[in-house]
């Protein structure tokens, strides 16, 4: 199912086996190999829940196959701008997006996009895993199903998706066992296996590990940057140190106070490479905010 609308999808790549110890995104060879083409250019966003004006102007482009964090504190619009990036947004009653958010050079909320596709190229992954109440293989298979794709293609993706995930060599013996019997962190590998499923570019995760384990933790953060050689991944995480390990680029986003309506709108304060927004960061609420003096 193509949209017209959009530009054509990116081809299938082999799927690549998790490495031990992966190498911390900032360490990886510049663009780890990869082009570092913009699939994002996100401009004058802002976005508001009927008349609460949420983030404001917001300005940043997300680069091929690096990993672009969103930080801040809480309230700041960091999940906000998120679902703005695929058009979730478009699902909770009353909020609206001004801007433009080009994907591959294409805005998607011009008319005539297809807001399904736009999902299609761009998945999300949420902060609680949410395993649909089926067995392991029908959750990775349900997005292609509904897709159209054909019964005798859909156990060799739900193989490679499982694979990618990092989830297969745990699961590949009970795959028509229910999902709901998963850990909490095989749950959330599942559901990135059912995000992948459906050959996105993009990744979107809103605090994927914020209700797991550390060692279930570290395991996806291992996922997050080899998933990274093949897609484009944005995570808005609480975490910091998170931020530090496996990003290349962070955002830190900050609130202003509307003295009018004493309400608080999220702002971009700094974007940049994220071993200098934790080393030297330009603003000084950057500074305070990742040595801990705020937020
Ligand atoms: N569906 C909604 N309707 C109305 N206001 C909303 C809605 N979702 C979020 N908001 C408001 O928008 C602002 C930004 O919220 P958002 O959840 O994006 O921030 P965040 O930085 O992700 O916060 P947290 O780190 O606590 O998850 C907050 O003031 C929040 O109350």
């Amino acid at each position: 199912m193509s949209d017209p609308a959009l530009p054509a999808a990116r081809p299938t790549v082999d799927s690549r086996r998790l490495t031990a110890a992966p190498q911390p995104a900032h360490q990886r060879a510049p663009g780890g190999g990869a082009d570092t083409a913009t699939v994002f250019d996100i401009a004058n966003v802002d976005v508001f829940y009927g008349s609460f004006h949420a983030v404001k102007n917001v300005n940043f482009t997300v680069a091929k196959n690096e990993i672009t964090a969103l930080i801040g504190p809480s309230g700041c619009g960091k999940s906000t701008l998120l679902r703005s990036l695929n058009r979730m947004n478009d699902l909770v009653p009353g909020a609206r997006v001004a801007g433009t958010v080009a994907y591959r050079g294409k805005n998607i909320y011009d008319q005539g996009v297809d807001a399904v596709e736009v999902r299609r190229r761009i998945g999300m992954v949420f902060q609680k895993a949410n395993p649909f109440p089926k067995s392991i293989f029908d959750n990775v298979a349900y997005g292609p199903r509904i897709h159209g794709v054909k019964r005798s293609e859909l156990a060799d993706i739900v193989e490679d998706s499982l694979k990618k995930a990092a989830l297969w060599d745990e699961v590949k013996d009970k795959l028509k066992q229910s999902a709901l019997a998963l850990s909490g962190g095989q749950q959330q590998r599942l559901c990135i296996a059912r995000t992948i499923a459906l050959a996105p570019e993009v990744v979107l995760m809103d605090e994927p590990c914020s209700a797991l384990d550390p060692i279930a933790t570290a395991r996806i953060e291992e996922l997050m940057v080899d998933l990274a050689k093949q897609f484009t991944i944005v995570i808005v995480t609480h975490n910091m140190q998170q931020a530090a390990r496996v990003s290349d680029k962070t955002a830190f986003f900050s609130t202003e106070v509307n003295e009018l309506s004493d309400t608080r709108t999220g702002v971009l304060v700094e974007f940049d490479d994220t071993q200098r927004i934790f080393t030297t960061p330009s603003d000084e609420r950057t500074e305070n905010y990742v040595t801990g003096r705020f937020g």
